[in-house]
């Protein structure tokens, strides 16, 4: 689930594209890249391994030059964790460009043969995104004429759309022209646009989400609609068109309960405000199907799960207690690569306070449970400081089944609900009792803030892919080909990788 940003501004956006990627950092934390034009034309790409922070010293940034700039975090769907595969990619023809993409293609094998074939474009990775900016290459590049108009523009996209399955939300940049952006027709990664005026000119900027707008002090416009692009030319000129012939907006409902920040708006929907109805929906199942169990205190899962479980102890009339305390300096598991990393470190994100478990039957809340790596460890944890019964509540339904949408879960044997009812799945993590939020109460706890969305992409809990391609041998495919072993990387191979043009 990566973040991407890009800016046109009328001075340096190296900073602000860094500072944008540090509050979309919860969306990757594998690798992290900006690239911006200088005034020669010339592309500045600074990408690595690591955490923003670590990635950007103070050398490459002032390398990274120019008043127009795209950036990406990233948390790899496709391919593998190789520095090779982190973003934005760069093509030199036609004119260089460069693009940041967040999703997941379903289609990129047959993408990839066909390019080679039809228009002789080899792409050195085994990333989907490479594949799709190769796509969008060989489409601009069937213009004749050196100056693309913006009709050009939305025409190539307009074929991209046409040729590419699965979720894409992308920004780009081409060199003597400008900034596109563009949201798969399905809408189901998200996108926002937004602007700021300085000194009576009107620079622009999209994100993944409107928290990053907020914090550089632009004010958010609207979403990037499904099968929209947006051209911002480099001295500021927007243009926008509906580039699909056929949409059905069905944003990923997982963005609303894990993914995305709480103080983003996203689709009109307050992540904050959804994830307060969802407790409340929790809530109120507990009330009435475990209504005389003996619960004497609610304790969150952090982080994610905290505003949920806040509101299950209202809706319970439970006292609510921070029973863990969470390592500030370890980052989200689930999007750490490998089963072992993320093993140990939940351990090293989360202690138990012996003082809220001793002796006390508690009702765990975790947002969601995936592998149950998380559960498992903390259900140990708690009933080694002498938790007396233990109690745990998903604020999801039970994830059965694998994303191909941009979350990394591609085998469904890994996942703890897969085949499993939820006795079994209690057992299996140790818990005295388990329940999980129904996937009805889930669409309605978003859908409330904003009703005009009729459909979410909730493939993940009931196996329904909107994209119509995906086959049983597809998944069997992806099963294959991306087992946790290959996120893996021998340090050699990280060494020998560094193909970017802002060195060390
Ligand atoms: O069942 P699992 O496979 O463990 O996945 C689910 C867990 O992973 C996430 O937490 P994470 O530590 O990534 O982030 P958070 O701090 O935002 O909760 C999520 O919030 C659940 O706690
Ligand atoms: N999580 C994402 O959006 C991943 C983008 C892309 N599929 C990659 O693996 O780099
Ligand atoms: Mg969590």
């Amino acid at each position: 689930m990566c973040g991407i940003v890009g800016i046109v501004s009328f001075s340096p956006v190296n900073q602000s594209i860094y500072d944008a990627l540090t509050v979309l950092q919860h969306r990757g934390q594998d690798a992290a890249g900006i690239v911006t034009i200088d005034q020669n034309n010339y592309f500045r790409l600074r990408k690595a391994n690591g955490l923003v922070q670590d990635v950007f010293q103070l050398q490459h940034m002032q390398r990274l030059q120019g008043n127009i700039g795209i950036g990406h975090v990233r948390y790899p769907t496709a391919g593998s964790a190789s520095v090779s595969e982190a973003q934005p990619f760069y093509v030199n023809a036609p004119y260089g460009i460069t693009l940041a993409h967040n999703g997941n293609l379903t289609n990129t094998q047959e993408l990839r043969d066909s390019i080679l074939h039809k228009v002789r474009r080899h792409v050195n990775t085994h990333s989907d995104s490479e594949v799709l900016l190769n796509i969008l290459a060989s489409e601009l590049d069937k213009f004749s004429t050196y100056r693309l108009t913006p009709d050009n523009i939305f025409s190539a996209i307009k074929q991209v759309n046409k040729t590419v399955k699965g979720a894409y939300a992308c920004v780009a940049m081409i060199i003597d022209h400008g900034l596109i952006a563009f949201r798969d027709p399905n809408g189901i990664r998200p996108l926002v646009i937004g602007k700021r005026i300085v000194d009576g000119r009107t620079e622009y900027m999209v994100a993944s989400e409107s928290v990053a707008l907020d914090t550089l002090d632009f004010e958010l416009m609207r979403d990037v609609e499904p099968g929209e692009a947006i051209y911002i030319t480099c001295d500021g000129q927007l243009h926008t068109q509906q580039c699909a012939d056929e949409i059905k907006f069905r944003p990923c409902i997982f963005e609303y309960v894990y993914f995305a920040r709480p103080d983003s708006l996203m689709n009109g929907v307050s992540v904050y405000q959804s994830r307060i109805l969802m407790g409340q929906k929790l809530g109120q199942k507990i009330a009435k199907e475990w209504h005389n169990l003996d619960i004497d205190v609610v304790i969150p899962i952090p982080e994610t799960s905290c505003d949920a479980a806040l509101e299950i102890a209202r809706i319970l009339n439970k006292p609510y207690r921070q029973g863990f305390v969470k390592n500030r300096y370890v980052g989200r598991t689930f999007i750490m690569p490998g089963q072992s990393t993320r093993r140990r470190s939940v351990r090293r994100k989360l202690n138990a306070n012996r003082i809220e478990f001793e002796g006390k039957n508690v009702l765990l809340v975790d947002d969601s449970i995936v592998r149950g790596t998380t559960s498992q460890e903390i259900i140990e944890m708690v009933r080694s400081v002498g938790a007396n019964k233990v109690y745990l509540a998903s604020a999801a339904p039970e994830i059965r089944f694998p994303n191909v949408y941009g979350i990394d879960m591609p085998v469904a044997n890994e996942l703890i609900a897969h085949n499993r009812t939820v006795d079994e799945i209690a057992q299996q993590i140790g818990v005295d009792k388990l329940i999980f939020q129904n996937l009805h109460d889930l669409i309605e706890a978003v859908k409330e803030g904003n009703p005009t969305i009729t459909d979410f992409e909730c493939s993940v809990f009931d196996g329904d892919y909107i994209t119509g391609d995906i086959t049983q041998s597809y998944l069997s495919y992806l099963s294959l080909s991306r087992s946790n072993t290959d996120l893996i990387l021998p340090n050699k191979e990280i060494e020998n990788l560094e193909i970017h043009n802002v060195g060390q």
